[in-house]
């Protein structure tokens, strides 16, 4: 589902981003990818969805070599992937109906198939009865979850969240992961990047930790000690 073989990224002027990062999250697999900041998360988020290229290596999406890829089919990449971030970018002079809408309205999708689709969706994410408000009209948790209706829409295989419980407390915060939960529950390859130690802890998923740019850690965490030390 997405695979790492040997990936270096080196930005412009010089900076190590990655430094020969392995690794490999199978088909309805959930796990966390964490690191100081700097340690180069987003960047790996990034060489997933076609937004920045590996300097050497390779990357795997969806059984895709991404180096092999033209520059015509990223959108078509790209639809296996459901992204999720911080601040949700919604857009927010539209309805929450519309904001699901809009992956389904650039595919090309008909008035009722879309309509389905979105109330499938955020009837999954709790929030059928919102689907006329605007994104001001609601939480900070409820927007985020808007967000994972859009990102999970158009049924991706892969979810990747970039801090999507960063602006939420401890009980938001688990709420969402465990919408992750029942997604990863029908299929879905979940990797949810974040800082939230205490999250992690609890939650008992695979953890991949990235310092300094090098995978220094693949498993379960057992002492989390040194993984922020020079944030
Ligand atoms: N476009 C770029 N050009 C040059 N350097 C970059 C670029 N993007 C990121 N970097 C550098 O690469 C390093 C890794 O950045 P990245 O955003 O992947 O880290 P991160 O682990 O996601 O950090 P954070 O948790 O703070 O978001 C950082 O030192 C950053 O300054």
């Amino acid at each position: 589902m997405i695979r790492f073989n040997q990936v270096n990224k080196t930005y412009p002027g010089g900076f190590v981003a990655l430094n020969n990062v392995n690794f490999s999250l199978a088909a309805g697999e959930m796990a966390f990818l964490t690191g100081h900041s700097g340690a180069g998360k987003s960047t790996l988020l990034k060489l997933m969805s076609l937004m920045e290229k590996p300097t050497s290596g390779t990357v795997h999406i969806n059984g895709v070599d991404l180096s092999k890829v033209t520059y015509k089919q990223i959108p078509f990449i790209r639809r296996g992937i459901g992204m999720i971030f911080q601040n949700h970018n919604l857009l927010m002079d539209r309805t929450v109906f519309d904001n699901v809408a809009l992956p389904l309205v650039i595919e090309g999708f008909s008035h009722k198939e879309t309509k389905k689709r979105v109330e499938a969706a955020l009837e999954k994410v709790h929030l059928s009865s919102k689907l006329r408000c605007f994104p001001h009209m609601l939480s900070g948790g409820e927007q985020q979850r808007v967000g994972i209706a859009r990102a999970l829409v158009n049924k991706p295989p892969i979810l990747l969240a970039d801090e999507p419980t960063g602006n939420l407390d401890p009980k938001l915060s688990l709420e969402i992961i465990k919408l992750f939960e029942e997604f990863n529950d029908l299929g879905v390859a979940v990797l949810i990047a974040t800082h939230d130690l205490g999250l992690i802890a609890r939650l008992k998923y695979r953890t991949l930790t990235l310092k300094q740019g090098a995978m220094i850690n693949d498993g379960l965490m057992e002492g989390l000690q040194g993984v922020h030390d020079d944030a």
